[in-house]
């Protein structure tokens, strides 16, 4: 056995523990970092990266298929969808350097490709490698969760891990599970050839504000993709290019391919948490509001959680336990600024509480104000009037935004600095935006929590006819 002292200990190399373990060498410390897949984690492999590469081939798809609109033919258009995944898998390499082992090993990390399991408090063990940290960091993230279905087991299936690799465009996918992976995935086939359905439990993009998620819903039904909500499957079976499922509707859908989207599961099975004295459950390690587990040495970021399961969390996470870990500072997590987004086309993005959240928190004290993307000039131009934005505001701060709409995912941005700051609406109504820009709807929004106090006052025409009367 090797026997290694560390400062700190990494368990996962993925969003979160990449960030850890490139801030804290970088301030001098003694680390070590475990992966037994893929550097970089499911972001980059199987998540984030490849479905928004195989996104952004699909979005090109519906531009040359709705070309005729804007008054340009374009005819011989042939899909290849081999090439598609060639250029998912490019995305991929042009980013891994950034993730890799040996830039890693540049940055002065211990890098061992090896599963990390705990024997005791303080110490793990990964292959030949015994590692006592005085700091260790769970970062293992998560994995799809695959729904108990009678028949599954013996039925070829897809998931996150298998889909981007695939090369043949399936004929038609069959999509369990109406959350952000199974409808971004569900629009990106439909636009590049697929015949899709969709089964959903329940609603799909069911922690979304529901009129977003209808609009969302109506645009991928208009563009072929077949949606059931409130529909389980009861039985599976078939072969690839052959596969049937039953449904509690009795239905009977035929595919040829089957892509698991359930939801996610927890990467806590072979750390062997139970020798560390750490608390965890089916969702999740149990952390505090710092990030650290019932073990006082050992911190949890990440998917593993079972909190926000985004990439941008695991490095919020990362930031949190850094400044704990190194410094001994105090340091706690908040989540009312963190934003989220779904890339359909069009997006929906959200930060804070939605409406009926917020309702529910601030009854009678709640503001809601509304903007239409058929507003927006620039929106008018380039044809994607289809949208809104809504703030929920509270005396004069917003304590969510909604977006659903072009660009969601881009515009949001303003509002985690204004959510992240605390600011006020005044401080969007004071900005300048360039015009014709979608991004405006956020100025516009906020002008339209004034307008009714400004012009529907009437002390404020009393001071102006006064003045008007006074002036030469
Ligand atoms: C299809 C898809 C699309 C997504 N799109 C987005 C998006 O657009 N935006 C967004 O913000 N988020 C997105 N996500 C979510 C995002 O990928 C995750 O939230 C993020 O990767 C979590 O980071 P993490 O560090 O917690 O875990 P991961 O990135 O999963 O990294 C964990 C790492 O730990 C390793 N590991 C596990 N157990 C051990 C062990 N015992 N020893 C050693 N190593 C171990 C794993 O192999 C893995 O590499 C998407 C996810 C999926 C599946
Ligand atoms: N754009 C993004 O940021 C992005 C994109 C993809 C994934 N993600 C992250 O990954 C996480 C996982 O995504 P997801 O879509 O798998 O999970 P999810 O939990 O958000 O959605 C899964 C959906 O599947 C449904 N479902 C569960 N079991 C089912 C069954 N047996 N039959 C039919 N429907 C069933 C659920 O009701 C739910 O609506 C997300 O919550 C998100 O954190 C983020």
């Amino acid at each position: 056995m090797n026997r290694i002292k560390a400062d700190l200990l990494v368990i996962g190399a993925g969003s979160g523990g990449l960030s850890v373990a490139s801030g804290v060498a970088q301030m001098g410390a003694r680390v070590v970092l475990l992966e037994r897949r893929e550097m970089g984690g499911d972001c980059l492999n199987y998540g984030c990266v490849p479905s928004k590469a195989l996104i952004a081939s699909a979005a090109r798809a519906r531009q040359v298929a709705t070309a005729a609109e804007f008054g340009v033919n374009v005819s011989g258009v042939e899909i290849d969808y081999a090439r598609v995944k060639d250029r998912v898998a490019e995305v991929i390499a042009t980013i891994a350097p950034h993730d890799s082992q040996a830039r890693f090993e540049s940055l002065g990390v211990t890098v061992f490709r090896e599963e990390g399991r705990f024997v005791s408090d303080r110490e793990v063990v990964a292959g030949d490698h015994h590692i006592t940290a005085r700091r260790i960091v769970i970062a293992t993230g998560s994995r799809p969760l695959v729904p108990h279905i009678p028949g599954l087991e013996d039925t070829p299936y897809l998931t996150n891990e298998t889909l981007f690799a695939m090369r043949d465009r399936p004929e038609h996918l069959l999509i369990i599970g109406g959350g952000p992976i199974g409808l971004e995935m569900a629009q990106a086939h439909v636009r590049l050839g697929s015949r899709v359905t969709v089964l959903e439990t329940a609603h799909a993009l069911g922690k979304e504000d529901r009129d977003a998620a209808a609009l969302i819903l109506d645009s991928l039904r208009a563009e072929g993709v077949d949606i059931h909500e409130y529909t389980s499957a009861t039985r599976v079976g078939g072969t690839t290019g052959a596969i049937w499922v039953e449904t509690n509707t009795d239905h009977r859908f035929e595919c040829s391919h089957l892509l698991i989207a359930a939801g996610r599961k927890p990467n806590t099975e072979a750390l062997d948490l139970a020798k560390a004295g750490i608390d965890f459950d089916k969702t999740g390690i149990a952390v505090d509001g710092g990030l650290r587990t019932s073990n006082r040495r050992v911190y949890a970021i990440g998917d593993v959680t079972g909190g926000m399961q985004f990439t941008h969390v695991a490095g919020y996470h990362a930031g949190i336990i850094i400044r704990s870990a190194l410094f001994g500072l105090p340091a706690k997590t908040r989540s009312d600024h963190i934003p989220r987004a779904t890339y359909t086309d069009p997006e929906l993005a959200q930060i804070g509480l939605t409406e009926e959240d917020a309702k529910h928190q601030y009854a009678d004290r709640l503001e809601v104000v509304k903007f239409a993307y058929s507003g927006n000039d620039r929106a008018t131009a380039t044809g994607k009037t289809d949208g809104w934005i809504k703030i929920m505001v509270v005396k004069g701060r917003p304590v969510g935004v909604t977006i659903v709409g072009a660009d969601a995912g881009e515009i949001i941005n303003l509002w985690a600095l204004v959510l992240a700051n605390g600011y006020k609406i005044s401080h969007l109504a004071g900005m300048v935006s360039p015009y014709p820009t979608v991004g405006e709807i956020s100025k516009r929004v906020a002008g339209n929590y004034f307008a009714p106090r400004l012009f529907d006052n009437k002390m404020v025409k009393y001071v102006v006819r006064a003045v008007q009367t006074l002036l030469p």
